[in-house]
């Protein structure tokens, strides 16, 4: 099943048990608007290319729209469709005034040089300038994307429409991005499994920990569960893996992969090895897939999905029929959005926060995040996924009605 399958499937399952009439599912279902534009450029050899790039917009019932921009191959209309989709519910989980969108380029940023990648984030911005603004839709950085992008983009915005930081998330501090954004998904979901393992009777520091993903979202929480007296056992990236039962020492661990760009480069220091699942783990999941294949062989008894839609709906079942309990992705990365919501109303106040309170105001979204979605996984009797998807869908379900706009 596709991502857009796999995301409308949840969510039709998330009306039926919220009882929403036919009219007001088919109209939240559908994207308000699909943006697909041709993004041609110089190569530094002089050879022209074209990309292919997307902007998915869902929903605005709550707010402008939001979410980022990803920068990969396997970048196509269906994936960047779920995930807009996806932005609209993490948004109202996370109780912040906005709906949600998604774009994306299919490109292999890894191959491009850095004035290819700006060339590139240059005009695909003045594709869709008209169309993206502080009140309508805020991008942000996503996988293969990161804040020097969002400064390209703010900068190719401002051309046509005078300065205007509150356009994009995620921008580096000197142009007026937040304290601790960097860090906040990584943190966020630090946050929400710390509320989850507290449920269990459990914490950060008894457990061990596998970390699937070590880019932006798995670096900052291999981090944070190590400093807070986790023991981090395996890491991976698309490269390979490692793996020390005795505990990773993940500060050594990333200083090699910046210097070295990935894991692979440790071979021969560090054991590398296939991807393994047999521990028993609290395990991150900040990759693309995790497949049904994989599903069998797990032990793990938590799995948190820090990236979005990781686990293939078979492979979701099979985990449910185990017992393992999953931190679903639109209230696990929620931390995210929610400082790129801080640095937005920073932005437009005209007033920077210092770090420390970006972070307290982050764990008391992802503490209320996760109580909400208990709340409603007591109500209907459901899991955490359903708990976040009758959350969400609620939330914004209400706001159509209100505006009037359901029929
Ligand atoms: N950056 C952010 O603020 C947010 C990101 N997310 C989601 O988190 C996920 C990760 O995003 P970022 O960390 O920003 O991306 P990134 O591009 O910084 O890192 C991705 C990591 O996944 C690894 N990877 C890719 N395929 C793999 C495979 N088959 N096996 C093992 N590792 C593999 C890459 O090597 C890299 O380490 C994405 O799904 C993204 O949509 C969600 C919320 C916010
Ligand atoms: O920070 C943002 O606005 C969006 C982050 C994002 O794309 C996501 O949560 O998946």
């Amino acid at each position: 099943m596709n991502a857009l399958a796999a995301t409308s499937r949840n969510f039709k399952q998330a009306a039926r048990l919220l009882g929403l009439d036919s009219k007001l599912e088919k109209s939240l279902l559908i994207p308000f608007r699909e943006i697909k534009v041709e993004c041609t450029i110089p190569k530094d050899d002089g050879s022209l290319v074209s990309y292919v790039g997307f902007r998915v917009q869902h929903d605005n019932a709550r707010g402008p729209m939001k979410g980022g921009i990803r920068y990969h191959p396997e970048v196509d209309p269906d994936e960047v469709n779920a995930l807009a989709q996806l932005m609209t519910w993490k948004t109202a989980v996370a109780n912040i005034p906005y709906g949600g969108a998604k774009g994306g380029i299919g490109c292999a940023p890894g191959e491009l040089s850095i004035s290819e990648l700006e060339r590139l984030t240059r005009v695909f911005t003045q594709k869709i300038h008209d169309l993206i603004g502080t009140h309508t839709d805020v991008p942000a950085p996503d996988m293969g994307t990161n804040s020097q992008t969002m400064a390209w983009m703010l900068d190719e915005y401002s051309k046509f429409h005078g300065y205007s930081p509150a356009v994009v998330t995620g921008k580096p501090v000197d142009l007026g991005g937040s304290q601790g954004r960097d860090a906040a998904t990584g943190r966020g979901v630090l946050f929400a499994t710390e509320a989850l393992l507290r449920e269990h009777r459990k914490s950060i520091s008894g457990q061990r920990f596998v970390i699937q993903g070590f880019g932006n979202v798995g670096s900052w929480a291999a981090q944070l569960i190590y400093e807070n007296g986790g023991k981090v056992v395996a890491v991976s990236d698309i490269s390979g893996a490692i793996k020390n039962s005795k505990g990773i020492d993940v500060p050594s661990l990333l200083k090699h992969t910046i210097e070295k760009r990935g894991l692979k480069a440790l071979m021969g220091q560090i054991q590398l090895m296939q991807i393994q699942y047999w521990w028993k783990t609290v395990m991150f999941s900040s990759l693309r897939h995790l497949a049904v294949e994989n599903a069998n062989g797990i032990r793990a008894k938590f799995i948190i999905e820090a990236a979005n839609h990781p686990t293939d709906p078979e492979a979701d079942e099979i985990l449910s029929k185990k017992g393992v309990v999953i931190l679903p992705d639109i209230l696990a990365n929620s931390g995210g959005v929610t400082v790129s919501y801080f640095e937005w109303v920073q932005n437009i106040q005209g007033f920077m926060w210092e770090e420390e309170k970006v972070n307290n105001e982050l764990k008391t979204y992802m503490t209320n995040g996760f109580k909400d979605v208990k709340e409603m996984c007591q109500t209907h009797n459901c899991d955490l996924r359903m708990g976040a998807f009758t959350l969400g869908v609620n939330r914004v379900a209400r706001a159509t009605v209100l505006r009037g706009w359901e029929a």
